[in-house]
């Protein structure tokens, strides 16, 4: 895991731990070893750490937290290091992380080539630096840089990481060699000065003022979120404590952090967006299908999602053809990118040059002739099937063979829209969330005639587009909208039963969400949804009236057509569920008049108006969608319950500090979670979504700890 070598009078200690040298039990014991061995060799006068591979070590092994640890502890093997007798050089490339930055503190010489990036991630994980990294990085680099890269857990390049004192040269060539060079050079140095144990930490009188500006601001960016404000009290102490004092602060703190469910949770979500990109489907998966060059892009449609889902392209460099229907809705869906992509400059989200380049790399066009050579399609029009298939005959006609014929459609089955086409094994959904730029789901859809080869190369889009993708089997709605479906009836139900949409919202923004469902719906558009319940009673052949009270068998409510009806869309007129200080506002206060009409709608339909609990808005939400999920999981629409908490993480929102809601589910128990169900499947006995699931039932009933629920999955396949 470490070889050790000798070069003249250089020990060099090469971590060998693919793919990431992670600083796991073997590997710590092979630095400790390298290091005693370095100090004794006669021959050696100075020692260089440096990692095989790709990286330096990227920290340590995640893998390990939550089992039994094995000594030496990372710390005693940097202690080892501080105190060693000949000085010890890091030389850094790939991503020097966490653990691994801790170990390039303890050394006394840091240098990295210039595309090597450090950082302290552990803040994603749940964590803060525990072997001395909050104490160390702020005698170099000052209070107020330490804490925003702590508890930001962001990576900086290696430039910046100069400039902060971080890293003392930036190196070119190859690295060992002219680390071998360096570390020669240091040997007639002085070098017990470099050591950071000693050094003061920069301005530490003002601590209370760095202190309080850092946790307002993590207090508000990372909001429920436990470890960016223990990561400010690590830091804090590094100024207020001696430096034996502060280590200790950091180790509790670290050890408290790491027994909460919190941590628990997000080191679940690390791993589970890994697991999600090894997708499968019928005869293939991402080890054996090879995705397809995409090297130029057309986007059909240039509407909120059509002009979204451009900027993602064109960030990423690729070239894009925006086709409308029309001159006036070509030069609007220009005019969103323009002002999405000067948006993003302004936020610091995108670079000056990158939203030059995207200028000159996007083609509005209304002719389908200019885009017969490009080698992706994104289809972005009405949510219509006629309308959609009109497009897809067209693009089947003009687009080359090779083409990638993607929809970006919310719900419609992707068999239903390849049907118009004679090569449905290109077609695929490529599902983006609003706002397409920002969100980070890319939900990728294959119906039965999709090939691996389309599905390799949207999954490997999405990476290249900087999205999450999670691949799911078609139905209606797909994964995310499946189960946010009864998500969202339920908060509806809610109010028409008695609760209020601000104590609806209250609840899930108690738990995390960053918005309740009413404030959604008024961003989203209440007129949007009022025209989806119109499309779906249309698919059904029926159509919905004030009388309307089931829809497709299942309980409806008609309380979003009465706001739809008063013309309250929601911002976009000032008001909707809540009322706004402008059109367009975003201050939602309680309005009488929202009330009124729910009081109003009430009466007439003779609901009398009851308390209900904070626990059962909750339960009627999450357990409602939980069920979906399981249902889903049971259908095969996906493999594993990671796909459905990283399409909740990164589709919705979902606060990752819980996992996601499978993940949840677990941590309060399927038996529980199983019971309220069949509960609420008695007390609210019309909706489908209520009737409880034979999977779930069967995993509660044998007590199937989570990561067995997969084989499950595959079992009640069969
Ligand atoms: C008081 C007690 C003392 C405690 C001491 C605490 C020490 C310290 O402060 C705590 C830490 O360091 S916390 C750690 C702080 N460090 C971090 O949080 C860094 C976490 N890692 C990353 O951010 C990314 O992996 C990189 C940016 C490094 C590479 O990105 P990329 O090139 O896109 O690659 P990729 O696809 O992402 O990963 C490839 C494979 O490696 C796997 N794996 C990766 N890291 C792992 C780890 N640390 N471990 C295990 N495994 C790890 C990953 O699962 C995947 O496996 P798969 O089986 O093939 O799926
Ligand atoms: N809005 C959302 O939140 C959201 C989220 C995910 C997916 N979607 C899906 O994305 C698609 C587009 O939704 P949107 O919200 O961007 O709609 P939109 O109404 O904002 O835009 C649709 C655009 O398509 C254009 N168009 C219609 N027919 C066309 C044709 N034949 N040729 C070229 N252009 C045509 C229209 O002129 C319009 O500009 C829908 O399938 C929708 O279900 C929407």
């Amino acid at each position: 895991m470490v070889d050790y070598s000798v070069n003249g009078s250089v020990a060099v200690l090469m971590v060998n731990n693919p793919p990431v040298n992670a600083l796991g039990h073997a590997v710590r014991v092979g630095l400790k070893t390298g290091i005693e061995r370095g100090a004794k060799d006669s021959r050696v006068r100075s020692i260089i750490i440096i990692g095989k591979g790709q990286t330096f070590p990227a920290g340590a092994d995640i893998r390990e937290f939550g089992k039994p640890s094995k000594e030496p502890w990372l710390t005693a093997v940097g202690n080892l290091i501080k105190t060693c007798s000949k000085p010890v050089v890091a030389a850094i490339h790939g991503t020097c992380l966490g653990g691994g930055l801790e170990i390039a503190l303890f050394s006394h010489y840091r240098i990295a080539v210039s595309s090597a990036r450090v950082g302290f991630p552990e803040v994603t994980l749940g964590l803060l630096p525990g072997a001395g990294g909050s104490q160390r990085l702020s005698r170099l680099t000052g209070l107020p840089v330490a804490m925003e890269m702590i508890s930001s857990g962001r990576h900086v390049p290696a430039r910046k990481a100069k400039e902060y004192g971080i890293i003392d040269e930036i190196v070119s060539g190859d690295l060992l060699k002219t680390a071998l060079k360096f570390a020669q050079e240091v040997q007639s140095r002085p070098f017990k000065d470099r050591c950071l144990r000693y050094k003061v930490v920069p301005n530490a009188d003002r601590v209370e003022e760095y202190a309080s500006a850092a946790l307002t601001q993590v207090k508000k960016k990372y909001k429920g979120f436990e470890a960016p404000v223990a990561c400010v009290q690590a830091v804090r102490s590094s100024a207020e404590l001696s430096y034996e004092e502060g280590m200790k602060r950091e180790r509790d703190l670290f050890l408290q952090l790491g027994q909460s469910g919190q941590a628990k949770a997000q080191q679940y979500a690390f791993f589970a967006e890994r697991a999600v990109t090894k997708w499968q489907m019928p005869g293939g998966s991402y080890k054996t299908a090879k995705p397809l060059p995409v090297r130029s892009t057309a986007v059909i449609g240039a509407g909120t999602m059509g002009s979204g889902i451009a900027v993602c392209l064109l960030s990423a460099g690729l070239p894009v053809y925006l086709l409308e229907q029309n001159e006036k809705f070509l030069q609007s869906g220009v005019k969103l990118i323009e002002s999405i992509m000067a948006g993003s400059v302004k936020l610091g989200k995108v670079s000056m040059e990158t939203a030059k380049r995207a200028a000159t790399l996007l083609k509005p066009t209304l002719s389908y002739d200019d885009i017969k050579d490009v080698d992706l399609v994104i289809e972005a029009v009405f949510e219509n099937l006629d309308i959609k298939k009109e497009v897809f005959s067209k693009l089947d006609k003009i687009c080359k063979p090779s083409a990638i014929l993607c929809t970006n459609t919310s719900t419609i089955d992707i068999n239903r829209i390849s049907s118009a086409t004679s090569r449905p094994e290109k077609v695929v959904g490529t599902h983006f969330f609003a706002p397409a730029y920002h969100m980070k789901l890319l939900e990728n859809i294959y119906g039965t005639k999709t090939s691996p080869e389309a599905v390799a190369t949207v999954m490997k889009l999405g990476k290249t587009i900087n999205k999450v993708p999670v691949l799911v089997k078609s139905c209606h709605g797909f994964l995310a909208n499946r189960m946010n479906a009864p998500f969202s009836s339920e908060a509806i139900f809610l109010v028409e039963e008695g609760a209020s949409p601000q104590e609806v919202d209250q609840v899930n923004e108690d738990f995390g969400m960053p918005m309740g469902p009413f404030k959604v719906r008024d961003l989203s558009g209440i007129d949007i949804s009022w025209r989806i319940n119109r499309e779906v009673a249309k698919v059904l052949g029926t159509s919905i009236t004030k009388e309307t009270r089931f829809l497709g068998g299942n309980r409806y409510c008609g309380l979003n057509d009465d706001f739809y009806d008063k013309g309250r869309y929601g911002r976009k007129t000032g008001k909707g569920w809540y009322l706004y200080e402008k059109v367009g506002g975003k201050t939602a206060v309680a309005d009488p008049e929202a009330e009124e009409i729910i009081n109003s709608y009430r009466q007439s339909r003779g609901i009398v108006k009851r308390k209900i609990t904070p626990q059962e808005i909750f339960e009627r939400q999450f357990y409602s969608a939980i069920n979906e999920g399981f249902r889903i999981l049971e259908e095969g629409i996906c493999n594993m319950p990671e796909e459905i908490d990283i399409s909740w993480i990164y589709g919705f929102s979902y606060p990752k500090y819980r996992g996601g809601p499978m993940f949840y589910a677990s941590q309060i128990g399927l038996q529980r979670v199983y019971d309220r169900i069949c509960h609420y499947h008695e007390t609210c006995p019309y909706s489908i979504h209520w009737v409880p699931n034979r999977l779930l039932k069967k995993l509660a009933e044998n007590n199937v700890p989570f990561t067995q629920w997969a084989n499950h999955v595959s079992k009640s396949k069969m």
